[in-house]
């Protein structure tokens, strides 16, 4: 387990806390045990599963990815990857449910497009609407749109979850100016998802003040995923540590020397660097 950061609150998340900030996904590993080593290695609390992809009982006498990610010990987080329509995701959410004995929290994703997998913000919206109606707690995937946030925000989403950039791109957090007003105006947790590739891109989301990141594709498809994954639960609680810090001013085009610029053996013009 990453160390959380010291002196910092948990994560609260629809009432419960966690100590890590680091939340994973299950797809892409070669098996179920890569998938826990990876998992184990990165100290996520918080598990993402997609309900249409992966047994987690609606197929019995197939491998349940449960077995290896018990409940007791990991809060699922069933999510609704592969739904292009609000209804397919409420269908998908309410499945997961009865599969779950009543779990409540989810994390909606409605998708526009198979090229880009890019949110379906309209289909998105009225999803989270019809499911906060319904008793569940909605952590939502959406556009990195801060009105479009704050609408979700209003409608009782208990998580808003702008991605970084395409999911599966590893390209990295594309835009943190709109990240940054996300942040600025939400109430509740901000967790970039989707689009981180290494560690720095984590570090990065954590410096900018996200209360949490959401990866898969970056630990799934590393060289090395544990020691990807153990990077990433590194770069997590750095970058929270220098949010919390407090980073120094910019200097835009401006040096500033590093050593005392007064009274300096030998030099008058008081020297610098
Ligand atoms: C696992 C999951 O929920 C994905 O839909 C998510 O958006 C992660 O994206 P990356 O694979 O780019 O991390």
């Amino acid at each position: 387990m990453h160390a959380q950061s010291a002196g910092d609150a948990p994560l609260v998340i629809g009432g419960r806390a966690y100590r890590s900030r680091l939340l994973v996904g299950t797809g892409k590993y070669r098996d179920f045990a890569h998938t826990r080593a990876a998992i184990d290695a990165s100290g996520a609390e918080i598990v993402t599963i997609a309900i249409r992809r992966t047994n987690l009982g609606q197929h019995p006498g197939e491998p349940n990815l449960l077995d290896v990610l018990p409940p007791t010990r990991f809060t699922i987080l069933p999510n609704t990857a592969g739904c292009y329509t609000a209804d397919d995701a409420v269908r998908t959410l309410r499945l997961a449910r009865e599969l779950l004995d009543g779990h409540d929290l989810v994390k909606l994703e409605v998708l526009g497009d198979r090229d880009t997998l890019y949110p379906n913000m309209p289909e998105t919206l009225r999803a989270a609407e019809r499911l906060v109606k319904d008793g569940f707690r909605v952590m939502v995937y959406c556009a990195d749109d801060p009105v479009q946030a704050r609408i979700l925000e209003d409608l009782g989403c208990v998580a808003i979850m702008p991605l970084a950039s395409l999911i599966g791109s590893g390209m990295g957090i594309l835009n943190p100016w709109n990240l940054g007003l996300i942040i600025d105006r939400a109430k509740v947790p901000v967790i970039v998802d989707a689009g981180v590739g290494t560690a720095s891109d984590a570090a990065i989301a954590m410096e900018l003040g996200c209360d949490g990141v959401l990866m898969n594709t970056a630990i799934a498809a590393a060289g090395d995923p544990v020691r990807m994954a153990d990077a990433m639960g590194k770069a997590v609680v750095a970058g929270r540590e220098a949010f919390l810090a407090g980073r120094m001013p910019r200097k835009f085009y401006g040096a500033s020397p590093s050593s005392p610029t007064s009274g300096l053996i030998g030099r008058a013009d008081g020297g610098g660097g």
